[in-house]
């Protein structure tokens, strides 16, 4: 039976289980199981902090989870990215007050707090900066208030907790990160196939549209220009004379102003509908 990590709480847990449920796997029932068990996929579910899934993957005793890129960087463990999942994005910064630090080398010398001290520390030493880094659990934008770090290195996704905390970001971003789908380093496991390949399934299902529309042959050309699908568009003749109907798999986030350039060249009866599941 293939065993999955998936998050329990925080940021990513939601979304992860809801993105496994759209994949067609059977979730826990209450926020406070810890396994489930899909008997129709041979799949067992476990739930565990974010934290911790990188070093149950690089072990060996789980075949995938689901964690953040920056979590796994800080983790150091022997497992690696095998899927981008496209939700739970956020940067990882420093931050300081305005008017204080504002660049990476002026930490030298200052104290940095962070829960997490691996991937700030790696990062400081590939700067050449010396600085202290201050290992905190979470809160951490009040560190500097409270006096026990000068600046902080923390995730950043709307950015109002360091506005509320007088803090101004500076440098570039450390990680840009993401929930990711990871496997130990090395791992060909052919079992974890049909997973991955189900969750690239909803990937596409979530950036694609189906448009459809019905165009002159005359303007073929240019409207498959428009719309040229993942392979290729499906093209139908139309009992009326000199029309075609066109389908075509377009993303999601371009669909609008490509539905108003189809319409410009002649192009009618466009239709946009949802994909629930693919498998390309
Ligand atoms: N607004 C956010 N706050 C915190 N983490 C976020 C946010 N958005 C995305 N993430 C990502 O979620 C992961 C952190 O999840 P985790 O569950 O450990 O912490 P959390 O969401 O802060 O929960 P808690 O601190 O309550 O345990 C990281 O990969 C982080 O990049
Ligand atoms: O940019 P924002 O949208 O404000 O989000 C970022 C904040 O959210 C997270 O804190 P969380 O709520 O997880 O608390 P924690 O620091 O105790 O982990 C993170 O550590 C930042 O503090
Ligand atoms: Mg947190």
């Amino acid at each position: 039976m293939l065993r999955i990590a998936v998050p329990n709480k925080g940021s990513l847990s939601r979304s992860a289980t809801e993105m496994l449920t759209e994949a067609g796997y059977r979730q826990r029932r209450a926020d406070r199981d810890l396994t489930a068990v899909d008997t129709r996929n041979n799949v067992e579910f476990f739930y565990l902090r974010p934290k911790d899934i990188a070093t149950y993957v690089a072990s060996g005793d789980l075949d995938l989870g689901i964690t953040g890129r920056d979590l796994l960087i800080e983790s150091g463990a022997d497992a690696t990215e095998t899927l981008a999942l496209g939700f739970g994005t956020s940067t990882f910064r420093y931050a300081a007050p305005h008017g204080t630090i504002d660049d990476i080398s002026a930490l030298s010398g200052q104290r940095v707090a962070t829960s997490f001290p691996t991937l700030v520390t790696a990062d400081l030493a590939a700067h050449g900066v010396d600085a202290t880094v201050v290992r905190l659990d979470g809160a951490v934008e009040n560190a500097v208030g409270l006096g026990v770090a000068d600046a902080v290195a923390d995730v950043v996704s709307t950015g109002a907790t360091l506005r509320q905390a007088g803090l101004t970001v500076f440098g570039e971003p450390i990680v840009e990160s993401e929930a990711i789908l990871i496997r130990r380093r090395g791992s060909t496991d052919d079992a974890c196939a049909p997973l991955i390949r189900r969750l690239q399934g909803v990937l596409v299902a979530r950036g694609y549209v189906m448009l459809a529309y019905d165009v002159h042959a005359e303007a073929l050309d240019r409207a498959v220009a428009l719309t040229p699908g993942i392979e290729s568009p499906t093209v139908s003749p139309l009992h009326r004379e000199g029309w075609v109907a066109v389908q075509s798999m377009t993303p999601r986030a371009d669909v609008h102003a490509i539905m108003d350039e189809l319409y410009a060249i002649g192009a009618r009866g466009i239709l946009v509908t949802d994909i629930h599941a693919c498998r390309l």
